[in-house]
């Protein structure tokens, strides 16, 4: 029975890296740009329709939505190669066509304008699953409308299907650029809340350090959005590989995140992937054995989330190894990261490296002989979180920029918005430290305890 799951790709970014996703889905699948299964994927036994569905002309549909306040990259999508790939009724654009303006409350307030049609959508396509698993929602979280009618499509989620898992891949904004949207720690830090109470997984992509591994990694000098919207598929397709392919463990969302999040609060993942390419851009990377793709995982370096995981600790690692790849060299190599003490895991559960052995799609050709993605939970999460509430108390201790949010009904008589949204990222933060110590199960529990702050 397949568990589906939907795909909804909200705003500029969402839908760019949603195309970049489908592309590389449809490549490991066989499948051409219009749908058509290609003549030599006939036998393959991967399983297309947790995220594809077949039309009745057999074409394969991907099991997505495409949501925008402004007509431009979706009508992009429509007049590519593509034009044919996805299900015309499951494209949303706004009547007005005027964006959010990167204004988180003006992409809430669109949201809720809309939500007859956009539920309309949601419900169709669930209706259309046999066993519906879940929701991955694609959304940058600085811009307007993947933040802010991305948080009120999160929400009505929450609401509408309370049973079913909704993880998001979230991109996070650049920290090094000077950013064009001045106003992106007020829409991070209100997107932050919704993901924080109403998504099971949030996997981060860090703008900043997918930058970072396209210059020192890849040696590109100045990557365009589109490379590296290539690592982001790249690693999207990748966390996917274990619900597409059957093997015997991790076959659905469910069991992947149980293992990853221990503690629902906790729910904020990092990646890393190595062997990295992009284009003709190949990393340094010769020799991939087991150990070496899995020791280069746990490198600060590869990891696509700008923290350092030299400081805190794991709460837990799932590895996907790809390849040609016996269960030896997987004990043989755990064994070694656990001698060398690589790394360093949370006191107050059970802990280990998981790793899931997952097929490669046969229609693709790749130089590695192994590669891996590393999934993890980890306690040095909150340093990105602090950096975004540093940025907001800059801008609101001078209550700057906020005429645009006023102008919303939610803004309008009070900014009550913004003071609990900060509490919650506040308690986020204060969450992961606590986690930190070997007494966490305990922490909340007693009012006496005092969490040692550990800057
Ligand atoms: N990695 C990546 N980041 C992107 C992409 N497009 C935009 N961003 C980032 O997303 C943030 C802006 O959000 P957008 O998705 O452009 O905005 P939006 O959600 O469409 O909202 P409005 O433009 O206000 O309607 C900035 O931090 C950008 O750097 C993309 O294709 N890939």
């Amino acid at each position: 029975m397949p568990r589906e799951i939907i795909t909804l790709q909200v705003g500029q970014c969402g839908n760019q890296i949603g195309i970049e996703f489908w592309k590389q889905l449809i490549k490991e699948h066989g499948i051409n740009n219009e749908g058509i299964l290609e003549e030599f994927a006939l036998q393959g036994d991967d399983r297309k329709d947790v995220f594809f569905y077949q039309a009745d002309d057999e074409h394969y549909i991907p099991r997505a939505l495409l949501i925008d306040m402004e007509p431009r990259v979706i009508n992009y999508i429509q007049t590519s190669q593509f034009s044919t790939l996805f299900n015309p009724e499951n494209i949303f654009i706004s009547k007005d066509g005027g964006g959010a303006g990167n204004n988180w409350a003006c992409g809430y307030s669109q949201g809720e304008r809309y939500q007859e049609e956009l539920m309309e959508m949601i419900d169709r396509e669930a209706d259309g699953s046999d066993s519906l698993e879940g929701f991955l929602m694609l959304h940058s979280i600085a811009g307007g409308t993947g933040s802010g009618s991305g948080s009120y499509i999160l929400e009505r989620l929450n609401d509408r299907f309370p049973k079913k898992i909704i993880q998001t891949y979230s991109v996070f904004p650049n920290q090094n650029e000077t950013s064009d949207v001045v106003v992106q720690p007020y829409n991070s830090l209100l997107t932050l809340r919704r993901l924080a109470q109403n998504a099971d997984a949030v996997v981060v992509l860090d703008n900043t350090a997918l930058n970072r591994i396209a210059v020192d990694r890849l040696k590109i000098p100045i990557p365009t959005v589109s490379q590296t919207n290539s690592l982001v598929a790249m690693v999207m397709a990748a966390s996917t590989t274990t619900l597409r392919y059957p093997g015997y463990m991790n076959n659905d969302l469910v069991s992947i995140l149980a293992g990853l999040v221990p503690t629902p609060r906790c729910h904020f993942l990092m990646t890393g992937y190595t062997p990295l390419t992009i284009d003709r851009h190949i990393s340094s990377v010769r020799k991939t054995t087991v150990l070496d793709v899995m020791r280069r995982l746990l490198q600060t370096k590869n990891i696509m989330v700008s923290t350092s995981t030299k400081n805190g600790n794991y709460i837990s690692i799932l590895n996907i190894i790809q390849g040609d790849v016996d269960a030896t060299q997987i004990h043989k190599s755990l064994q070694r990261i656990r001698e060398r003490k690589l790394a360093s895991f949370i006191e107050w559960g059970p802990t280990s490296i998981q790793v899931a052995l997952s097929k490669k799609s046969p229609y693709i050709e790749t130089s590695h002989k192994v590669s891996g993605l590393m999934l993890a939970n980890h306690t040095s999460i909150h340093s990105l979180f602090d950096r975004i509430l540093k940025q907001y108390h800059k801008l609101r201790n001078r209550n700057a920029f906020l005429d645009q949010y006023k102008k919303e009904a939610m803004f309008k008589d009070s900014l009550d918005e913004f003071d609990e949204s900060r509490e919650c990222l506040e308690s986020l933060i204060s969450e992961y430290k606590a986690a930190e110590q070997k007494n966490y199960l305990d922490w909340g529990n007693d009012d006496n305890m005092r969490i040692e702050e550990q800057q």
